[in-house]
């Protein structure tokens, strides 16, 4: 096994990772727009330094728990492709950290955003039904 010598070739492994779950996740493609979409939404509404760093923690343990998800799949389709109850549990318990995450996600952007994007959609309420 050839093992990481110096700090560059561990980083360049790393960002090869990063870009494997990329190409190959669908819905890590998904949590890094959304990541995209949701910071530049923290900028539009000006978020206190706080309020910012709450959702960048949220998004980045998204993405986090995704990739782990990815490690954990391929780690349990290298030892077995055949059925097996303990990979049906090591892929759900992986698959059931991302949807924490998730749900620490959403609590954090409704906590942050709800306020701030009522307003804004209290014109188009009207728009659409006349009250
Ligand atoms: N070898 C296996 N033995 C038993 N159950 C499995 C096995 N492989 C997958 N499963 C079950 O099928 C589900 C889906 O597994 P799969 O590897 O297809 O992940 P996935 O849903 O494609 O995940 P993602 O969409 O994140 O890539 C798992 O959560 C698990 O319940």
């Amino acid at each position: 096994m050839k093992k990481a010598r110096t700090l560059l070739e561990s980083f360049v492994y790393a960002v090869s990772g990063v870009l494997y779950s990329l190409k190959t996740q669908r819905n890590l493609r998904i949590h890094f727009l959304t990541a995209f979409l949701v910071m530049a939404a923290s900028r539009y509404f000006g978020l206190s330094p706080l309020e910012l760093a709450a959702v960048f923690f949220a998004v980045s343990l998204v993405i986090i728990t995704e990739m782990i998800n990815t490690a954990v799949e391929t780690t349990v389709d290298m030892i077995t492709e055949r059925y097996h109850p303990l990979a049906r549990i090591a892929k759900n318990v992986a698959a059931g950290a991302v949807l924490v995450a998730a749900l620490n996600a959403v609590v954090i952007g409704y906590l942050i955003f709800f306020d701030r994007i009522r307003p804004l959609l209290f014109p188009l309420q009207k728009a659409l039904f006349g009250r």
